[in-house]
């Protein structure tokens, strides 16, 4: 779809902007939104309102290795808590819907390109404004992040086959040879190391909980987590930094409870990502998703240093630490001794919620300590999207075949520019 307005535009922008008017007269938005759960003041509150270091609570429940099967809670705790919503919200729709947390409408194909236009007004084409990218990034050493499922492999109902091609490994390795480049996943790092399977790049794991990054050149080498190895990646020496490793343990122990928890629900999938836990209900029937939603909120009511977020039809488990993509990414350009410069561009491409911390990112700058990306231009948050939704993110691009063209535009510039 070209974005583009043409004069044969005209009169179809003139009514979607009435349809827009309409919603939003009935405190609605075709924007669709994440809501955030409400009134649980533990399981899914924001890790910002959280200190890196909790006192207090064991680390344990004490029950290691036995498995226990619950008992079911209430239903209603997970409509409370906007769990539901949230699970409902999780993943753009594959039909062409207008959604909105009070109603939903079948939207006409000429709606729906019309609203995703409009919304690319406030989040342009990547490939669109490369040259205002280039401009911005000239004289600059540019470092690029990338989150995997759903930005280097589409989404597919299947977490172990989200491959990711032949032709995009290939862009990823390119732009490795010229630009310092990690992977941010919330998959553990040995899981996307797999998949990836390119040495030549910097990888964190369990959503920036397991990071394994440069030799540092600044402070974060010198970090109590911070392990130096030369063996986990050939030819390299690095750093291993594992913020939530006494976790460990804890994690394991969720992992085998919700595995048995969830064994009668059909399409239920857990995967153990060592320093969190992921529930998948993509192929759950949404009639079973209160159930899982329970069996989970009942699981984590014994671990007050475990909360809940939500991903795509996915629900992830993870401790309660003031870590995320964003600090993942602030921690990366430290160890690559490009943080305390003006002269460093991050581009960050992303396209679920939990990348939305890396589009918040700052980056620790002389003149003020924490810079935030998007308020200063020294980065751009790309999100991957083919539906509108809010997020913090600069630009967008609509796919992964997307993501790979700008990848290969990024190599052909800097080639160009060598040369
Ligand atoms: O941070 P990411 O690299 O994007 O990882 C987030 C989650 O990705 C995977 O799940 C998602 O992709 C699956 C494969 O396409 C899909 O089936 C699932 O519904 C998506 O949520 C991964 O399996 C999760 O463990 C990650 O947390």
């Amino acid at each position: 779809m070209d974005c583009s307005p043409s004069s044969s535009d005209k009169k179809t922008l003139k009514r979607w902007f009435f349809i827009d008017k309409r919603l939003k007269s009935n405190h609605s938005s075709p924007v669709l939104t994440d809501p955030i759960p409400v009134n649980n003041s533990r399981l899914g509150i924001h890790s910002n309102l959280l200190s890196y270091q909790q006192s207090g609570g064991s680390l344990s429940s004490g029950k290691y290795m036995t498995i226990p099967r619950k008992k079911p809670g209430k239903l209603e705790d997970v409509w409370s808590n906007g769990w539901l919503e949230a699970m409902r919200s999780s993943s753009p729709p594959r039909k062409r819907l207008i959604k909105d947390k009070d109603f939903t409408i079948e939207a006409a194909a000429d709606d729906f390109d019309i609203a995703y236009c409009s919304w690319m007004i406030k989040y342009p084409s990547a490939l669109k404004s490369f040259d205002q990218i280039l401009k911005n990034a000239k004289n600059k050493k540019v470092a690029v992040f990338l989150d995997y499922d759903g930005t280097l492999s589409p989404i597919v109902d299947d977490p172990d086959r989200a491959f990711m091609s032949d032709s995009m490994r290939s862009a990823v390795r390119d732009v490795a040879k010229y630009f310092p480049t990690a992977i941010i996943s919330g998959r553990s790092r040995d899981k996307v190391y797999e998949l990836v399977g390119l040495t030549e790049l910097y990888y964190a794991g369990s959503h920036g909980m397991d990071i394994m990054g440069p030799v540092s050149h600044a402070e974060s080498g010198d970090h109590p987590n911070c392990i130096r190895s030369t063996d986990q990646q050939p030819g390299k020496e690095v750093n291993l930094f594992q913020p939530a490793r006494e976790f460990i343990p804890m994690i394991d122990e969720v992992f085998k409870t919700l595995v048995e928890n969830t064994k009668d629900i059909k399409g239920a999938n857990v995967e153990n990502h060592k320093f969190c836990t992921s529930v998948h209900y993509r192929n759950v029937e949404e009639k079973n998703w209160p159930t899982i939603a329970q069996r989970v909120h009942d699981i984590l009511k014994d671990y007050p240093r475990l909360r809940l977020t939500h991903g795509r039809k996915v629900l992830e488990i993870r401790p309660v630490i003031d870590w995320n993509k964003g600090k993942a990414v602030e921690f990366l350009l430290e160890s690559l001794g490009l943080s305390d410069r003006d002269d460093v561009l991050a581009i960050y491409i992303g396209d679920d919620k939990t990348d939305e911390d890396a589009f918040k990112a700052s980056k620790y700058n002389s003149n003020s300590r924490f810079t935030v990306f998007r308020e200063r231009n020294l980065g751009y948050g790309i999100l991957v999207s083919s539906v509108p939704k809010e997020s913090n993110a600069f630009f967008s691009v609509r796919d992964p075949s997307e993501v790979k063209k700008f990848l290969k535009a990024l190599v052909t510039w800097k080639k160009f520019e060598k040369a």
